[in-house]
């Protein structure tokens, strides 16, 4: 079984990757990253760490690499050749992506009549979907009725924390012992893809939504509040009595959302936040907060983690949730030159102001309690950055 993976990063060769080998997949990496594709040819292997007392290690073997920017027609026979195609490339990344996977489903129609699917590993909702919307806008109309047969586009959450990291061997990747892949499988064509990692559901709205605001909601308090405290990790950040308040009150609104809309379970959902608390303090990741709060436009947008489960706890209950409220502080007040998002993010709140800003980026209405509630907490975030 051949797989295609977009991205050999930190979730590309420490997740999926290692699932597919696990599964008997030969994988071959499609990136950018010319260094990483070298090595990946060169070596045909690499090594999985988890990051726990024990550090036990997985060689993940059969795979090989392809510069999408040197080699596209490799790329494209990949693709009209292969068995599974997954993506990790980051959400903004899928259009640009889109065109030459376009290619590979032209020349597979008339090359290979199996069917395939192509799962986007990425922290949004409707990824994969996201991800057909602009392959078939590469699609003349009748290559679109014949994809629309043969070519599934299941949409996934992906949970597993791969920090970014300098190891000697530049393969390596350390990351957290838990993992869960979870995929829609009533949009998948043909067999359902044999990895025994993925749990198949018939809708993944609400895992999806559960993932992205508890886990990612949760992960951006530290981010945001520990950045403007000066903590430089995760960890230390996750040390901090503020930090810890602020966690547990939004994720106490966020749980409040879920379990109103979905009918979670509150002690399951209760100890789920609990596990999730527990992998943010695992000692043996070093993960740098200006990773998890890498994109604070994309993750400051109406769906994402802080402003939908900030919106629904407010639809929902009639109050506005003072902790999200500060994380969203947090967020607007997030200063980083080498973070091209968040550059752009000064530069709108120079221009429009923060409630100016919350109306074109949260796309949140001028008159939303929601914005003075940010406002307000605004002087909170202020104050602890000074202590
Ligand atoms: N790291 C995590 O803890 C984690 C966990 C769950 C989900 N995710 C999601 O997984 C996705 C990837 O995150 P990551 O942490 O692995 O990021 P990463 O930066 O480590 O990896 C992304 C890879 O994509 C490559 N890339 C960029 N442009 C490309 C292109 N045009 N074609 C092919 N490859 C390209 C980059 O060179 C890089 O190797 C994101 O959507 C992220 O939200 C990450
Ligand atoms: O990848 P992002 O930028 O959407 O979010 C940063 C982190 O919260 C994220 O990568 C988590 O580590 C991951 O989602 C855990 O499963």
């Amino acid at each position: 079984m051949r797989a295609i993976h977009f991205g050999a990063g930190n979730i590309g060769r420490g997740f999926i990757g290692a699932l597919l080998y696990q599964a008997g997949y030969n994988t071959t990496f499609v990136d950018v990253n010319d260094v990483v594709i070298r090595e990946l040819n060169d070596r045909q292997q690499y090594d999985v760490i988890l990051a726990d007392e024990n550090s036990e290690s997985l060689t993940v073997k059969n795979v090989s690499g392809i510069n999408s920017m040197n080699h596209p027609d490799d790329v494209i026979d990949a693709i009209a050749a292969s068995d599974i195609v997954t993506t990790a490339v980051g959400p903004n990344i899928l259009r640009i992506i889109s065109e030459l996977i376009a290619k590979g489903l032209r020349k597979r129609l008339k090359t290979n009549q199996k069917p395939l699917n192509l799962i986007a590993c990425e922290n949004m909702i409707g990824g994969s979907t996201v991800l057909k919307e602009n392959v078939f806008g590469h699609l003349s109309d009748s290559e679109q009725t014949s994809c629309a047969n043969m070519v599934g586009f299941p949409d996934a959450a992906v949970d597993r924390i791969v920090p970014n990291q300098t190891n000697e061997d530049m393969l390596q990747v350390s990351v957290e012992p838990y993992y869960e892949w979870i995929v829609e499988q009533t949009d998948i064509k043909g067999d359902k893809p044999p990895i025994s990692g993925i749990t198949y559901v018939n809708d993944l709205k609400p895992y999806i939504e559960r993932k992205l605001f508890t886990v990612n909601t949760g992960h951006a308090v530290p981010a945001y509040i520990g950045h403007c405290m000066g903590y430089a990790t995760i960890y230390e950040a996750m040390q901090d009595q503020n930090v810890q308040e602020i966690i547990k009150g939004a994720l106490h609104e966020s749980g409040e959302a879920l379990i109103q809309t979905y009918g979670f379970d509150r002690t399951a959902h209760q100890e789920y936040i609990e596990k999730i608390i527990k992998r943010f303090r695992n000692p043996y990741i070093s993960d740098v907060v200006t990773r998890v709060g890498r994109g604070p436009i994309r993750k400051l947008g109406p769906q994402d983690r802080l402003i939908r489960p900030a919106s629904l706890y407010l639809e929902l209950t009639g109050e506005t949730p003072k902790y999200l409220a500060q994380t969203i502080a947090a967020a607007l007040l997030y200063r980083n030159e080498n973070d091209e998002e968040a550059v752009k993010l000064q530069k709108i709140i120079n221009e429009q102001g923060y409630k100016g800003t919350l109306q074109t980026i949260a796309k949140l209405d001028a008159q939303s309690p929601l914005i003075d509630k940010v406002l307000e907490q605004m002087d909170e975030i202020n104050k602890l950055s000074k202590a």
